[in-house]
């Protein structure tokens, strides 16, 4: 269950989008555009709760209609057959059968994804892999509908892992969990992008978590307000955090003076 990079035109992007535009309902959610996700790395979707975060991840991952402009993956348009065994995508919801122990649930969709006799111990293989990668081992034996929240959510990646994809897409993973479990998560995706190449284009509306990227793409409304790493966001509004960095953008915006605000990161959420 190996695949390949394939090596094409848009080599140091796992994703282009040029003026990508969604509407929903009657809504524009995602007005054009642009950006790039490079290979490799953790890169952070930010934004307040409705700016459009999940509607771009599934415009990536190819469950989104009404989708214009451009939208590249891997080298292929989005939505493409080819990329559904490349890509992993985790939704806000843990999707496991919760009367399937964790191993039942992973056995399961491995058997989906690998199929026949012929690769059974294949498939044992990785989703023994795919429980340490999570570090479930000690729970393989029990019911999903036992688990917490954050161990279901945890099942979900394991899953997304199964077949080793190039891209992980994953939707607000670190919702509701405890800060240790964030951490534990965090040093996950990191080991993931460093020891795989795997490209990962994780979303979240706790600023502080933007630290934790490589890059970014901050939201608001529809539109991207910044794409950056960290570092030179900080630097290039003069703000200490991500999340005052933020603050400056949507009042430079809407046209407003910009002014040095210290609020709960939660709070900016909102
Ligand atoms: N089925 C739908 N029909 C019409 N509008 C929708 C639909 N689903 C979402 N929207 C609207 O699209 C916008 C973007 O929603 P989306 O779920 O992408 O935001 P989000 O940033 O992921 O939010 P959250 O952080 O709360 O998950 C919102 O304003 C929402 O009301």
């Amino acid at each position: 269950m190996n695949y390949a990079p394939e090596s094409t035109a848009t080599d140091g992007a796992a994703i282009r989008a040029r003026g990508l535009t969604v509407v929903r309902g009657t809504r524009t959610v995602l007005r054009g555009l642009d950006f790039d996700v490079p290979r490799g790395r953790i890169t952070g979707l930010l934004g307040p709760s409705g700016c459009g975060k999940t509607t771009l991840m599934r415009s990536v991952v190819g469950t989104q209609a009404k989708v214009s402009g451009t939208l590249e993956v891997l080298g292929h348009p989005a939505g493409e057959a080819s990329l559904r065994p490349r890509i992993g995508y985790v939704t806000q919801a843990p999707s496991v059968y919760d009367d399937l122990t964790v191993r039942q649930n992973l056995d399961y969709f491995a058997a989906v994804l690998d199929p026949g006799r012929a690769s059974a111990s294949r498939r044992r293989e990785a989703v023994t892999q795919a429980i340490a990668d999570v570090d479930l081992a000690t729970h393989t034996g029990a019911l999903a509908g036992n688990l917490s929240g954050g161990q279901r959510s945890r099942v979900s990646l394991a899953v997304a892992l199964l077949g080793t994809p190039e891209l992980l897409v994953l939707d607000e993973p670190t919702v509701g969990l405890d800060p240790v479990l964030r951490r534990d998560l965090w040093a996950l995706f990191h080991t993931i992008a460093e020891q795989r190449r795997t490209t990962l284009l994780v979303s979240s509306h706790v600023m502080d978590e933007a630290e934790r990227c490589h890059s970014l793409l901050l939201m608001r409304e529809g539109e991207i307000l910044a794409e950056d790493t960290p570092d030179a966001l900080r630097a290039r509004t003069g703000c200490a955090t991500v999340e005052e960095a933020f603050l400056q953008l949507v009042d430079e915006a809407a046209g407003r003076p910009a002014v040095q605000q210290h609020q709960a990161p939660e709070e900016l959420a909102r």
